[in-house]
């Protein structure tokens, strides 16, 4: 289910700093957990639909808010009990408890299930995987409605690490600003419907989740040239870069080259045979040139890749044309798109989570990078990041990767920087994605 569009994406780390802020600036922490806790009330609420509610709460301040979502659902009427892990260990949490004033209790083996639980045991601040007997106690709740209130619990907010919660969540409310694990597998896959609450927390961060794709209508004087040219090289697997050149166009750049090859799968685009390159790449109109599709690591890649660098035009750098091209890249404006197994190539020995990874592959090449995937990140060496999950996993499909690359050229050859050319494609992807759907081949993505 779509993530909230261009929302902030905070670490634990920041979302501390963001909430110390917040308290210097006059709002007490106790504040943030009353709105925190009514709005989870608020979804759970809705989500209930008049049937009893059961509220687990861990020892910390994500307990904490499940107290306080208790003392507003039973307000509102709804039949809440609470069971708590432990006692709680901060004072906000042991307040909110008091307040509560309700009977609280033993989270065992012995619990009465009710249709909706609300999982408030751990949030941002949990420190080590579930022990394997709470975990075992959580899957006899499991089959229920699942709200888990900032993340489900198990699941380690930055995204490093791959520890996995008991019970996976239909919807969770994120509390302030998402978290990296809500948008990186294996973790966002155990969210269900992400929703966010933004509890009054002043959250800037320059990693985000995609914007909404926007088409824009080609002004009244445009013509084919100025809409953007793009050229894409092909390799030997002729059909690769034609599904490149497709998308340049249907991404809406108005005029596509096919070098290298002799025909092309749309009368529109200009397939040329024989060695015109390095003539097309000094073509002053050209806005982008695409190479990697159908095209494995040669020698005669190489002559290519360095041709493409020498002509100065901002590049799409695909699959083996990553590697070839790394070493020479020196500031050329250019957008890599390498998935797993060329990232894992192209930036050996790179730690953290797949943000953390993408950003130090930026910053180290720097060029914009799309680290492909179900869970894409887009990352710019200045530090911006974009956050692609959901994707459509109907993209899991071979060519997929090469219209993506088209699209990109397409992004630059109509005039956008380099980050905001590969964030519009990768949303104009998943978005054309998603309106296929069922038995979607890449072909399609490039049709009418
Ligand atoms: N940011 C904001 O603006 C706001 C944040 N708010 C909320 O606060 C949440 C963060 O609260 P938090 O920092 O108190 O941490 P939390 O997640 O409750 O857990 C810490 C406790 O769990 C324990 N513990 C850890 N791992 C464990 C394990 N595997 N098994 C067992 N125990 C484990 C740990 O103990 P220890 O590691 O010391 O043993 C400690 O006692 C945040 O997610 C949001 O919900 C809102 O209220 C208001 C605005
Ligand atoms: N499970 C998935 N869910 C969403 N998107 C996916 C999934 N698997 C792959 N994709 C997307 O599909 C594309 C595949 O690209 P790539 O692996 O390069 O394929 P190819 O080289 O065959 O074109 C990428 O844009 C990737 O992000
Ligand atoms: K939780």
């Amino acid at each position: 289910m779509p993530s909230p569009v261009d929302a902030p994406i905070l670490t634990a780390d920041a979302m501390r700093a963001a909430e110390a802020a917040c308290a210097a600036s006059g709002t007490s922490l106790a504040t943030l957990m009353e709105r925190a806790g009514a709005a989870v009330a608020d979804f759970a609420w809705r989500m209930a639909a008049g049937n009893p509610v059961l509220v687990l709460c861990g020892p910390g301040n994500n307990g904490g808010d499940g107290y306080v979502a208790a003392r507003w659902l039973a307000r509102r009427g709804v039949h809440v009990r609470v069971a708590a892990l432990a006692e709680p260990a901060s004072e906000l949490a042991r307040a909110a408890r008091r307040a509560w004033g309700g009977p609280v209790e033993v989270l065992g083996d012995d619990l009465a299930p009710a249709p909706l639980v609300i999982d408030a045991l751990f949030g941002v601040g949990l420190s080590r995987p579930l022990r394997k007997d709470l975990a075992a106690r959580l899957r006899g709740l499991a089959k229920r409605r699942v709200l888990a209130v900032d993340v489900p619990s198990g699941v380690e907010a930055d995204g490093v690490q791959p520890w996995a919660p008991a019970l996976s969540a239909d919807v969770t409310v994120a509390l302030g600003a998402l978290k990296p694990a809500h948008v990186l597998l294996p973790a966002a896959a155990t969210c269900g419907k992400v929703v966010l609450a933004p509890i009054g927390i002043e959250a800037q961060s320059s990693l985000r989740t995609l914007p909404r794709y926007e088409c824009d209508s080609p002004g009244a004087a445009a013509h084919k040239f100025s809409r953007g040219m793009a050229l894409v090289r092909a390799g030997p697997m002729r059909g690769a870069a034609g599904l490149a050149a497709s998308a340049v166009l249907r991404a809406g750049a108005g005029y596509a080259i096919l070098s290298g090859a002799s025909g092309a799968p749309l009368s529109a685009i200009i397939a040329e045979d024989g060695d015109h390159f390095a003539e097309r790449l000094a073509d002053e109109r050209l806005g982008a040139v695409v190479i990697g599709p159908g095209y494995p690591a040669s020698d005669a890649l190489d002559r290519d890749v360095a041709a493409a660098l020498k002509s100065g035009r901002a590049l799409v750098l695909d699959a083996a044309a990553i590697v070839s091209a790394l070493p020479r890249l020196g500031g050329a404006p250019a957008i890599l798109t390498p998935h797993a197994g060329e990232f894992a190539r192209a930036f050996p020995g790179l730690e953290g989570s797949k943000i953390d990874r993408a950003r130090a592959a930026a910053s180290k090449s720097g060029a914009v990078v799309i680290y492909k995937g179900a869970d894409t990140i887009v990352a710019a060496p200045d530090g911006r990041i974009a956050a692609a999950w959901p994707g459509c996993p109907w993209l899991a499909t071979a060519g997929t990767g090469d219209v993506l690359a088209g699209a990109c050229a397409a992004m630059l050859a109509r005039g956008d920087e380099a980050f905001d050319a590969a964030v519009a494609a990768v949303s104009w992807h998943i978005s054309r994605a998603r309106a296929i759907g069922p038995g979607l081949v890449a072909d399609d993505l490039v049709r009418a």
